[in-house]
């Protein structure tokens, strides 16, 4: 992708900033500024020392009341608790998820792939993943078993456990979907209540649940990873589909099915949910 041009300016009284052509997406000097330059720095001394100023002095709430004594109280009222996290303010920026979006002429949203284990999750989501970076569309998988190489590496496959980790990817997922990114995440997600609760942590239409519609024999049947024959003789206890529940759901998206014994290839897959993306517009800013 071609970098935007960005234009150095000067502003009476306020010091220099960065401003962008008017074809430009990223902010205006109104967004970013300097302050005072002092000690006879010039604006084409610095230019030519090649200094990047971009400190950027953000429309953050924060800074705005904490810089004004006296706002104390009004800032106080702005505090909030969530879970355990007591006494925070929630930091705005001036750059938002629509900025982001026209830079990478896409919209960002998560593409939830949940199904068996052995049903295709992974294969789709990668295949999906190469479609659309392709079509020159910035994607990026959180894969169950991945994640649980590293952020999640402390949960198990109890009830609970599961819970967290869909949350977990869900708040993450939320992240690239802000940062205009197309999310996919490949995960199990045996609970309609914990994918439901993923679901609402996005704007409506922004969560695409995808349903790996595949029966347990013939999951159990590729058994790729010989996970299905060490659960059937008692050797990993709670595996999904054998001896722990999944739950269909009851109105995803997306569904892509293995008819008649035959299951479409998965390049076949990915084109049907980029074919979705492309329909509703997400592939465009
Ligand atoms: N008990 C049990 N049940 C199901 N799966 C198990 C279990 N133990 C280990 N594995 C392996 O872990 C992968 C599933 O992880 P997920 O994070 O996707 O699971 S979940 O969403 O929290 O249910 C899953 O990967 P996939 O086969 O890609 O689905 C398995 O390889
Ligand atoms: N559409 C498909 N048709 C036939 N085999 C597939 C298809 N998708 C995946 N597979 C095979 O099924 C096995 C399990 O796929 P995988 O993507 O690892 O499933 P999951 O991530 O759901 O556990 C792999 O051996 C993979 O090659």
């Amino acid at each position: 992708m071609q970098a935007n041009p960005l234009q150095w300016t000067a502003s009476p009284g306020l010091g220099v900033g960065l401003e962008t052509t008017s074809s430009s997406p990223l902010p205006s000097f109104s967004q970013l500024s300097l302050g005072n330059l002092s000690g006879g720095t010039s604006v084409n001394s610095l230019k030519t020392r090649g200094l990047f100023l971009v400190k950027a002095m953000e429309g953050s709430r924060t800074a705005s009341l904490n810089g004004h004594p006296g706002n104390a109280d009004k800032n106080a009222s702005l505090l909030s608790s969530v879970g355990n996290s007591t006494n925070i303010l929630w930091h705005e920026c001036s750059l938002n998820k629509n900025d982001r979006q026209k830079l990478l002429k896409q919209k960002g949203c998560v593409i939830w792939i949940t199904g068996l284990s052995g049903s295709g999750k992974s294969t789709v989501a990668c295949a999906l993943g190469g479609g659309l970076y392709r079509r020159g569309k910035l994607s990026y998988i959180l894969d169950g078993d991945n994640v649980r190489h590293g952020l999640n590496r402390d949960l198990s496959f109890k009830a609970e456990d599961r819970a967290e980790n869909i949350r977990r990817i869900g708040e993450v997922a939320k992240l690239f979907a802000d940062a205009g990114v197309i999310c996919i995440a490949s995960l199990i997600s045996p609970y309609r209540r914990d994918r439901d609760a993923c679901r609402a942590m996005l704007p409506a239409g922004d969560f695409i649940e995808v349903f790996m519609d595949v029966p347990l024999q013939v999951c159990e049947a590729r058994d790729s990873k010989g996970l299905y024959k060490l659960a059937r003789a008692g050797k990993i206890k709670g595996f999904t589909g054998i001896d722990d529940p999944y739950e269909p759901p009851l109105n995803c998206e997306i569904v892509l099915t293995h008819e008649g014994g035959v299951c479409a290839s998965p390049c076949e897959m990915a084109e049907e949910v980029i074919s979705y993306l492309e329909d509703k517009g997400f592939l465009e800013a």
